[in-house]
């Protein structure tokens, strides 16, 4: 029997700015069904190693395999038909449409119909359907005939996750979920990728610094330092390790 691949690894993946070498040979292997935790201090090549992996950016040594597929040097929307999905701050919403009219364009660019408004017909009942489904599982039926510009900050981002999911991705990419969220919209969140993580086909990758929020998600986490790889493992024992500790300059590992 062959042994089944990672969903995504990288292998001695590199990428240097110059004379600033910002992921430097990181080698890790991440199984479907988990959730990944990636941490560090500012600068430590946290978001650039997630552009490395989704091709936002071009590594300059090293691999980037995708069910065993080497997609290193692949562009961004074939990478995202194979099954990478990246949630980007807002970024990525039509402001101006609403919120069912923007998860149903997914919908409809994954079912291979393009991005155009007027060919929608009733015969696309089937790509409504599909956004009313997402939109529930996300909490924001009530809110689909809104339009995106006029909701709040916490249901944007929500929306966001929405439009991740109708995307259908096997692995979701979230740099920083909750930041510049309000403390009564970080649960929402939080929960809501929980609720993700739960479906066992879905891989999750997170950069986050709230130690609160990786403890209560994370299934591993690893630690990107000065864009090498540091340290892996269990959640409770990398917390706990000095080279965490300091990253988070010397707070304790309950107020970091
Ligand atoms: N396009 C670029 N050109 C030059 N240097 C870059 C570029 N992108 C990132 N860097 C540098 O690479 C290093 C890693 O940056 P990166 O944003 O990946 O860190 P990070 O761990 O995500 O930090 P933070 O937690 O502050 O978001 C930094 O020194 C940054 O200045």
């Amino acid at each position: 029997m062959t042994k089944e691949h990672p969903i995504l690894e990288t292998k001695d993946l590199t990428i240097r700015f110059g004379g600033h070498v910002a992921v430097d040979h990181v080698s890790c292997a991440f199984d479907r069904g988990t959730l990944t935790a990636i941490v560090g201090p500012n600068g430590a090549g946290k978001t650039t190693y997630f552009n490395l992996m989704s091709g936002q950016l071009t590594a300059t040594g090293g691999t980037v395999l995708l069910n065993g597929e080497n997609i290193t040097r692949m562009p961004v929307p074939e990478r995202t038909d194979k099954g990478i999905g990246r949630a980007f701050q807002l970024t990525n919403l039509f402001p101006t449409l609403t919120v069912r009219e923007n998860v149903r364009l997914v919908a409809q660019a994954k079912a291979r119909q393009g991005f155009d408004l007027l060919s929608i017909a009733e015969s696309h009942v089937d790509l409504i359907e599909r956004a009313d489904h997402v939109l529930n599982e996300v909490r924001l039926i009530d809110q689909a005939d809104q339009t995106v510009s006029a909701l709040p900050h916490g249901d944007q981002r929500k929306l966001e996750v929405a439009m991740l999911i109708a995307l259908g991705p096997q692995v979701l990419m979230f740099d920083e979920p909750t930041a510049g969220m309000s403390v009564d919209e970080v649960p929402v969140i939080l929960e809501l990728i929980g609720k993700l993580k739960a479906d066992m086909d879905r891989t999750i990758l997170l950069v986050e610094h709230k130690m609160d929020v990786i403890r209560s998600l994370a299934d591993r986490i690893i630690v990107l330092h000065n864009g090498a790889l540091v340290a892996d493992g269990d959640p409770a024992e990398v917390i706990a390790l000095p080279v965490v500790q300091e990253a988070y300059l010397g707070k304790t590992p309950e107020a970091a």
